[in-house]
């Protein structure tokens, strides 16, 4: 089957394989990818339908957190975007002096259902926020509390037994901006800079039919500009290179609404033109919250429900849940084993082979002139040796010449005083040989 194939896949007329393909050429080492064409179902087509049904088995887990001061519609919006009554209606708000001194924090979880897909959503609700003639530190029960959420999760992934897992990290953070039409105040910016490596920032213009359409445009782009200059990161719909354009332009209209201009309302309204809808009525007429001529309210349920749900899952898991995860680990001490990602970084690689092949070349030579050395003292050492036996030979010669320089001085002494020269005992004393011959 294979032999009717190129490497890209493209089936030539004569079944041979296709050599200038461009996927061959190597890519600095790494290998290309090679595209096959299948001539058949095999069946992988079904990967997405097989995730889907265990998804769908399993249900889905979302927790979402509201913040922003008392009355700009939380509650009203939360049951709006999920089209339930999580939140009953509401009591009179206390007076002031009876109102709990500090921020709370309330979750509500509720299981819904929509055509067969369980969702196990929950509310955190932080009540009080902003609402205190000082505010200055009510972000900081609200970074705890993500914190805390943090904590257990990583406590379970740390458990022997890891299969129930629950998740309870805060995967968005819808933050209710007043719609006061100037720009963002301390309490908006100190929260928003607090929090925005932790959570999922998704700010949100609260009850913007109080405002008229220029109001919003102008209240927008100031929000924008405090953003950028505070250097405030909030969640972007994500694009990949892969996708359709009608997939990046939908990302790219939702992107441009942010901060969403939303208007919240679970009443159903009548509207001039006798249309059942949820909206708000005035004596003006009816500001319909499905109307995105009207408000961003459906953008920001595109953003956060119906297309990017898994996408903030995915950054509080990967990105957010990560970064604190490893501050964490290094602040308590745990190195990071550098050795682990040697396989997946290959200038790493290359960088620890050049040093170990430096190493075993300093080795090398250090054994090489340690030979040598040797090599060079035992050499001296004969030279030396020699050179005191020619010494001792030398010493010895002499002493014999001394002695027979000694002897004929003697000799010449006595031949000059007249005496008779006793011979020599060696050359007088008959020899054998002669008395033979
Ligand atoms: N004009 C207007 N009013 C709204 C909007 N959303 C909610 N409201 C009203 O504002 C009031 C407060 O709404 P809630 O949803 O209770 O506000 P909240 O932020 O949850 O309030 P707390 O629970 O006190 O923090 C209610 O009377 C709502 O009907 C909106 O988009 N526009």
């Amino acid at each position: 089957m294979s032999d009717s194939y190129s490497r890209n896949g493209d089936i030539t007329p004569n079944g041979t394989a296709n050599a200038s393909n461009p996927s061959l050429v190597p890519n600095n080492g790494v290998p290309s990818v090679i595209r096959k064409k299948l001539m058949g179902y095999v069946g992988f087509a079904n990967l997405p339908n097989q995730v889907h049904r265990k998804s769908v088995r399993k249900g889905f887990q979302f927790t979402a957190m509201v913040v922003g001061e008392s009355g700009l519609g939380k509650s009203t919006l939360i049951n709006t975007l999920f089209n339930t009554t999580l939140y009953p209606p509401k009591e009179p708000l206390p007076p002031a002096a009876e109102r709990p001194k500090t921020v709370a924090i309330e979750s509500i979880g509720a299981d819904i259902e929509e055509n067969g897909v369980r969702l196990h959503l929950t509310v955190v609700d932080t009540p009080g926020f902003g609402d205190f003639v000082n505010n200055d530190d009510s972000w900081k029960p609200i970074v705890e509390n993500i914190e805390s959420r943090f904590d257990s999760y990583l406590e379970q992934e740390n458990r022997v037994n890891r299969l129930k897992v629950v998740d309870n990290r805060v995967h968005a953070c819808l933050y209710f901006i007043q719609p006061t039409g100037h720009s963002l105040k301390e309490i908006d910016i100190e929260f928003m800079r607090r929090l925005h490596t932790k959570v999922n920032l998704i700010p949100v213009i609260a009850k913007a039919d109080t405002m008229t359409e220029e109001e919003v445009a102008d209240f927008k782009e100031r929000i924008l500009s405090d953003i950028a200059h505070h250097n405030i990161h909030i969640f972007q719909a994500p694009t990949y290179d892969n996708e359709d354009e009608e997939t990046i332009a939908e990302a790219e209209e939702i992107a441009s609404k942010i901060p969403f201009a939303v208007v919240g309302s679970d009443k159903v309204v009548v509207t001039p033109d006798g249309r059942e809808v949820r909206g708000r009525a005035y004596p003006w007429g009816v500001v319909e919250v499905d109307n995105e001529e009207h408000c961003d309210f459906v953008k920001l349920r595109q953003m956060l429900v119906r297309t990017y749900m898994e996408e903030l899952r995915e950054h509080t898991n990967d990105i957010l849940y990560e970064n604190w995860r490893t501050e964490k680990l290094v602040s308590m001490g745990v190195a990071q084993d550098s050795t682990v990602f040697k396989e997946i970084n290959p200038a790493a690689r290359m960088q620890e082979e050049r040093v170990l092949h430096e190493a075993k070349l300093a080795k090398m030579e250090a054994e090489m002139k340690m030979v040598f050395q040797q090599k060079v003292q035992e050499k001296e050492a004969k030279l030396k040796q020699s050179e005191e036996e020619l010494y001792a030979r030398h010493k010895e010669m002499k002493d014999a010449l001394e002695k027979q320089r000694a002897d004929l001085e003697e000799k010449k002494k006595k031949i000059e005083s007249g005496r008779p020269i006793t011979p020599d005992k060696a050359t007088t004393g008959r020899r054998k040989g002669f008395l033979r011959t």
